[in-house]
């Protein structure tokens, strides 16, 4: 092999930061610089070496994400990084076959990642599991619905974040296992999602957050910014932010969201990076003024097909043949038997009732993609008929998935 790959000792860590900011041609604040090390798990970190000089770099984050029906582990792959001169010569295609390989040896069953591009990871087994939504909501159109739900009993709650964080934690894990998608964040996750130095702030202004809460306790919770500004006549313009709001009701969530909405010297909100149903569309008098676009947002990669397929839940019973084309993990390759109702997926010689590749079932994982747009677009090859929209139909899941953190 050229670049000999193998994990990275704590000392190394600096030549790794080094090769990062070559690679994504960024510049390392200091509060990140910490932010980042207490997320990065050397053990699980892979470098690839050109004689002593780091030239790629990968790492697993360990977390639990929420499937169908269930919570599993699942590998985080994060911060997968080539030096520009040693570009274009396969180092990512090793530290991406060494990483998979080290997944299934430790046995999860899945792995997931947030791309930089879109076209880079589908070779290596990935599939574009979920999208997310963006929008940016006037104030002068965001009227609510007269039947928008309401309750006298919350109250609103201002406090600076890193006071309410137990609160944040508390409600999180609550909603949680609510979608797929989301995971678990430890200590050092909660760290950098309520970062709020001068790098964090860019020009948005601190962190903030309002919380919902009733006697019985907190329901919802937002994190956001604001952008301040004035327009050329002197009026006020700002802009809210939102980075995050979970609510475990639906009135703590109209709550909340209106109080973003109403906020004085304001004019908009803008969200970076919502579910795809996020109900906040069915709360406004007129949707289309969300102003709404949507981006490739989880892309996960079943390293073990038996494993992930017999550990999630299906919306219908089904019981098919699929046949797995996948040359980075042979050892799922080959023809699987599917059964709902024994909740078993077994190795079969059986004639296929569909083939696709590795990819595509990895895309529909987390019940947000249609297997069907997959047979219209001419990547499934269906053998027996109907049997590409059995199976789509007991993959899917709602609530639609959504990490709504970048890892
Ligand atoms: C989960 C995350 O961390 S996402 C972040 C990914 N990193 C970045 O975007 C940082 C900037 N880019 C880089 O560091 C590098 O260009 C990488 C990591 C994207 C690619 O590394 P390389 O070592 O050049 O990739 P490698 O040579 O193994 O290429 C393998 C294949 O992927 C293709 N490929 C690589 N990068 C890209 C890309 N950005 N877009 C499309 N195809 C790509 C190659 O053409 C090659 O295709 P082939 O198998 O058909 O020949």
């Amino acid at each position: 092999m050229n670049h000999p790959i193998r994990p990275i000792a704590e000392s190394e860590f600096p030549a790794a930061l080094d090769l990062l900011d070559e690679a994504f041609v960024s510049s390392w604040a200091p509060g990140q610089i910490e932010r980042f090390k207490g997320v990065t798990e050397f053990d699980r970190s892979l470098a690839a070496f050109d004689g002593d000089r780091m030239v790629g770099f990968t790492q697993v984050m360990s977390f639990d994400m929420t499937v169908p029906g269930g919570v599993l582990p699942v590998a985080g792959v994060s911060s997968v990084g080539v030096l520009a001169s040693h570009r274009r010569r396969g180092v990512l295609s090793s530290l991406m076959r060494r990483q998979l390989a080290d997944v299934h040896a430790k046995g999860e069953v899945f792995a997931a990642l947030y791309a930089s591009e879109a076209a880079i990871y589908g070779r290596y087994g990935y599939g574009r599991a979920v999208d997310n939504v963006f929008y940016t909501i006037p104030k002068h159109s965001s009227a609510f619905r007269a039947d928008a739900p309401a309750d006298p009993a919350l109250r609103l709650r201002i406090e600076p974040p890193e006071r309410a964080r137990e609160d944040f934690v508390r409600l999180f894990d609550k909603v949680r296992p609510t979608r797929p998608g989301l995971y678990s964040r430890t200590a050092a996750r909660w760290d950098a999602t309520l970062a709020d130095d001068e790098n964090a702030r860019g020009s948005a202004g601190r962190l903030r957050c309002v919380l919902a809460e009733d006697d019985d306790g907190v329901r919802g919770y937002a994190l956001f910014r604001v952008k301040r500004a004035v327009t050329d006549h002197d009026v006020p313009d700002g802009e809210v932010l939102l980075q995050e709001l979970f609510a475990v009701d639906p009135a703590a969530y109209a709550a909340l969201w209106r109080s973003l909405l109403d906020r004085d010297l304001c004019s908009r909100v803008f969200a970076a990076n919502r579910p795809l149903d996020d109900p906040v569309m069915h709360l406004l008098a007129e949707p289309r003024h969300l102003n709404a676009g949507t981006l490739d947002e989880l892309w996960i990669r079943l390293v073990d097909v038996p494993g992930a397929l017999t550990q999630r839940a299906y919306s219908a019973p089904v019981e098919l043949v699929v046949e797995v084309d996948d040359d980075v993990c042979p050892w799922n390759a080959g023809r699987w038997r599917l059964s709902t109702a024994k909740q078993t997926c077994e190795r079969t010689e059986d004639a296929p009732d569909l083939s696709l590749p590795v990819r595509i079932l990895g895309a529909a994982y987390l019940g947000g993609r249609s297997l069907e747009s997959y047979r219209l677009a001419g990547q499934i090859a269906e053998h027996r008929e109907g049997a590409v929209r059995e199976l789509s139909a007991a993959m899917s899941w709602s609530p639609l998935p959504w990490g709504g953190l970048v890892f």
